[in-house]
C-alpha cells in the first residue's frame, strides 16, 4: 500500500489534463517529477485534439482548494487474458398459439480476448455490431452477470471490488433523471460521490468545474430530458457529456465508456472522444467501445482491440495496425484508407479493399478471412501480449499504488447525508408528477362528483352512507397502489448504475424514497376526503372527520406498500399491474360490503384484505355504539344492528383492526426492501 505522504506527492503532480506530448510522461509524473499544469478545455486543434494550454512554470503547482480531480489518482493497469464468456438462453418454439420453452442453448460471445490497457492510454474496442464489444467492456468492468472465464486483473488484483470506487462506467444508454437540470444532476452526483473530507460547498464547486471542463456551461440550467420526443431536453451529445461528467466526479482511475459516439454527428463525436483522451492523458486508463470511428477519431486512440464474432483479431498499438495487417497479407488497396474502415471490413471478412498480390493467396469467403485473421492473432500477437501481461515487475502502476486499500470500499458520505441528498433529489425529480395538473384534476373531479352523488345524504339512509365509506376505502386503495407499482421498475436502471459504483446504501435510498413520496401520497387524499366528506353529509363531528381522515391516510400508506412490494418483486410494470388488479379485486370483494355472508371456507380472505379493516374502522368511527336511525315511521333502530353493519362484527375497541393495518403497513415495505436488496448488486 502506498504511504499517504507519497500519495499526496503524486496527487499534486498529476494534472487533470496534460499535453499530448506528455502522454508517455504519465508514469514519470507518478514518480514524482514536476509537470506542467494545464488548464482543461474542449476546444479542438486541427487534428481534433484539445489544444495545448498555456504551460505554467515547472515548479509544482500549489495544491488547489478544489483538487479532488487531481488527488488520490492511483493509476490502474488493466490486463485481460483469454477472456471468454458464454451465454445460456432458452429457445422457444410455437405450439399452436402458445410459445413453449424448449431446451437451453449456449452461445459463446467472447473467446480468448487478450490485451493490456495502461494508465494514460485511450483504448478502443472495435468490431462489427454483435461482435461482443459491450460484453467485453462490461466484463472488464466486473459488471457482467454470469461466469467470465480467463483472467482480468487491476494492478495485479483479480477482485474488481478492490477498485470499485476508482472505476467509472458510462453505459451506452444514458441513465439520467430527465427532469433535473445539468447542474442539478452533476451537483447531486458530486454530493453523493465526493469524499467526506470536502464540504458541501466544495463539492458543488466541483460540479461547476466539471460543467466548465465538459463545455456544458451553455446548457447548465436546462433539463436533461428524456430520449423520447415527449420531453425534450439537452442534445444527445450534451447528455453523453453529462454521463461522463458524473463519472469524472469520482475521479476514476479506470474509466469504461460504452459507445459514446453512437447517434452523434462527427463534430460532437470528436468532442466526446477528445474529452476521453484528455481524461486518459491525465493518467487514467480509459477504455471505450466504438462502432465506426472516422480516421480523425481513430488517430486519438492509443490502443485498439478488434473483435470479430467474439474472437480477437488485433490487440495492440492503434498506430501499428496497418503495418501488422500488411505483415499478415492484408494491405489496403488505397493509400488514404481509414484504418477503422479497413479493420471493420476485415472483421466482417470483407476483402474488397485489400490490395491484390499474386504472391499471397487471399481467401475470398468471409469465414476463411476471419479464420485467417484469428489464427494470425494467435500466432503473431498473442505470445507478446502474454509476455507483457506476465511481466509484473515493470508495471509502473503496481509500483505506485501497490495493494488497493480496503478503505476504497468505505462509503463516501454518511447514511444521513445520503438520505438528505437522495430525498432532495427525489423531490426535485418528481415535483412535476407529484402535483401534476392531471392528477389534481383526477382527484378533484372524483371527489366533487362523489360529493354531488351523495349530496347531504340523509342519516337514515345508512346503506347509502356506508356505501360512501366503502367507496373511500376502494378509491384510495386502488389509486396509490397503481401509482406505487411504477416506482421501482422505472428507477431500476438508475439504482443499478448508482449502486454498482457504490454511491449510496440501499437503505438510505429506500428511506428517502418512502419519505419523499409522502407529501403527494397524503395531500391529495386529504383534499379528496375533505370535499367528499362534507358534501356527502357524513357525521358532522370534527373528531369523526379527523379520525376518518387518519384512517384513510393509513389505508393509503398500506395500499402504497403493496404497490411498492409488487413492483419490487416483479420489476415489470405490466406483470405487476395485472397481479395488482387481481389482488385488489379480491380485497374489494372480501371487504365486507358486497358479500355479508361469506362461506366459512373462504371467509378468511377478509383478514388479508386491507380494505376490510379500513372499511370496518370507517364505519366504526362514523357511528357510535348506541347511535340510532329512523328505520320506519316513528321507529328507531340501532345503526349497529343494520344488516350491512352487523356483519362487520364491530367491537367496542378497534385496536385489533389498527394493529392489522400496522402490520401490513410495515410488512409490505419490508417485503419491498428485501425484494429490492435481492435484485441488487452487492
Ligand atoms: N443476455 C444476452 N442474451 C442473448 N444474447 C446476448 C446476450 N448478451 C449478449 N448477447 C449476444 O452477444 C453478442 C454480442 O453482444 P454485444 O452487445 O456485446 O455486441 P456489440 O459488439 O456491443 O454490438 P453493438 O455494436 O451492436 O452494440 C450479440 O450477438 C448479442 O446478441
Amino acid at each position: 500500500m502506498m504511504p499517504p505522504e507519497q500519495e499526496t506527492t503524486i496527487a499534486t503532480n498529476i494534472p487533470a489534463i496534460t499535453t499530448r506530448q506528455e502522454t508517455s510522461s504519465v508514469h514519470h509524473e507518478s514518480e514524482g517529477s514536476n509537470t506542467n499544469k494545464i488548464k482543461p478545455s474542449l476546444e479542438l486543434d486541427d487534428n481534433g485534439i484539445p489544444p495545448q494550454q498555456q504551460t505554467q512554470p515547472t515548479t509544482p503547482p500549489p495544491p488547489s482548494r478544489f483538487s479532488v480531480l487531481h488527488q488520490s489518482l492511483r493509476p490502474i493497469t488493466l490486463k485481460f487474458e483469454d477472456v471468454s464468456y458464454t451465454i445460456t438462453f432458452e429457445s422457444q418454439k410455437k405450439k399452436g398459439c402458445v410459445l413453449r420453452k424448449e431446451s437451453k442453448l449456449r452461445r459463446k460471445v467472447l473467446t480468448g480476448v487478450t490485451g493490456v490497457a495502461n494508465p494514460g492510454e485511450l483504448t478502443a474496442m472495435l468490431g462489427p455490431s454483435g461482435s461482443g464489444k459491450t460484453t467485453l467492456l462490461t466484463a472488464l468492468a466486473g459488471r457482467l452477470a454470469g461466469k467470465v472465464s480467463g483472467t482480468i486483473t487491476y494492478n495485479g488484483h483479480t477482485d474488481p471490488t478492490f477498485v470499485k470506487r476508482k472505476v467509472g462506467f458510462v453505459p451506452q444508454e444514458d441513465v439520467l433523471y430527465p427532469h433535473l437540470t445539468v447542474l442539478e444532476t452533476l451537483t447531486y452526483a458530486a454530493l453523493l460521490r465526493l469524499p467526506k473530507s470536502l464540504s458541501r460547498e466544495e463539492k458543488k464547486e466541483h460540479a461547476e468545474m466539471v460543467i466548465t471542463e465538459l463545455g456544458l456551461t451553455r446548457c447548465r440550467n436546462s433539463p436533461v430530458g428524456g430520449c423520447m420526443a415527449l420531453f425534450r431536453g439537452i442534445s444527445g451529445g450534451e447528455r453523453k457529456r453529462v454521463s461522463i461528467g458524473q463519472e469524472m466526479l469520482v475521479n476514476p482511475s479506470l474509466l469504461f465508456v460504452d459507445e459514446p459516439t453512437s447517434g452523434l454527428d462527427s463534430t460532437t463525436a470528436q468532442l466526446i472522444v477528445s474529452v476521453l483522451r484528455g481524461l486518459a492523458l491525465a493518467g487514467r486508463t480509459v477504455v471505450t467501445t466504438i462502432h465506426q470511428p472516422s480516421s480523425r477519431l481513430y488517430r486519438m486512440f492509443d490502443k485498439v482491440v478488434v473483435l470479430s464474432d467474439g474472437y480477437p483479431i488485433y490487440s495492440g498499438q492503434a498506430g501499428r495496425v496497418m503495418d501488422y495487417l500488411g505483415s499478415v497479407g492484408y494491405v489496403p488497396a488505397f493509400n488514404f484508407m481509414n484504418p477503422a474502415d479497413f479493420l471493420l471490413d476485415l472483421a466482417n471478412g470483407v476483402v474488397a479493399d485489400v490490395k491484390h498480390d499474386d504472391q499471397i493467396d487471399h481467401h475470398e469467403d468471409q469465414a476463411s478471412v476471419k479464420q485467417s485473421l484469428m489464427s494470425s492473432f494467435k500466432k503473431n500477437l498473442y505470445p507478446a501480449l502474454k509476455e507483457d501481461i506476465h511481466q509484473n515487475n515493470t508495471d509502473p502502476s503496481a509500483l505506485i499504488s501497490g495493494t488497493p486499500r480496503r478503505c476504497d470500499n468505505h462509503w463516501t458520505s454518511s447514511w444521513w447525508e445520503q438520505f438528505r441528498v437522495l430525498l432532495k433529489r427525489g423531490l426535485q425529480e418528481r415535483r412535476h408528477e407529484s402535483f401534476s395538473g392531471l392528477r389534481i384534476f383526477q382527484v378533484l373531479s372524483v371527489s366533487i362528483l362523489s360529493g354531488l352523488l351523495w349530496w347531504h345524504s340523509d342519516p337514515s339512509h345508512v346503506q347509502d352512507q356506508v356505501g360512501l365509506l366503502f367507496f373511500f376505502s376502494i378509491f384510495w386503495g386502488f389509486f396509490p397502489l397503481f401509482n406505487a407499482i411504477f416506482a421501482f421498475p422505472l428507477e431500476r436502471p438508475m439504482l443499478i448504475k448508482e449502486r454498482s459504483s457504490g454511491m449510496y446504501k440501499l437503505s438510505s435510498y429506500y428511506a428517502a424514497r418512502m419519505v419523499g413520496d409522502l407529501p403527494m401520497e397524503l395531500v391529495l387524499p386529504t383534499i379528496f376526503i375533505t370535499i367528499s366528506y362534507w358534501m356527502g353529509g357524513l357525521n358532522p363531528s370534527l373528531v369523526t372527520f379527523v379520525l376518518t381522515l387518519l384512517i384513510m391516510l393509513f389505508n393509503v400508506l398500506v395500499s402504497q406498500g403493496i404497490g411498492l412490494a409488487l413492483g419490487a418483486i416483479l420489476m415489470d410494470v405490466k406483470q405487476a399491474t395485472s397481479l395488482a388488479s387481481v389482488t385488489m379485486l379480491v380485497f374489494l370483494l372480501a371487504g365486507g360490503y358486497y358479500i355479508q355472508q361469506m362461506p366459512a371456507f373462504i371467509a378468511w380472505l377478509k383478514y388479508i384484505s386491507f380494505s376490510h379493516y379500513c372499511y370496518k374502522l370507517l364505519v366504526g368511527v362514523q357511528y357510535s355504539v348506541n347511535e340510532v336511525y329512523e328505520c320506519g315511521q316513528g321507529l328507531h333502530c340501532r345503526v349497529r344492528d343494520f344488516p350491512a353493519i352487523k356483519c362487520l362484527e364491530l367491537e367496542d375497541t378497534m385496536w385489533g383492526d389498527v394493529a392489522a393495518l400496522t402490520v401490513m403497513l410495515i410488512g409490505y415495505r419490508v417485503v419491498a426492501y428485501l425484494a429490492l436488496r435481492m435484485g441488487q448488486p452487492h
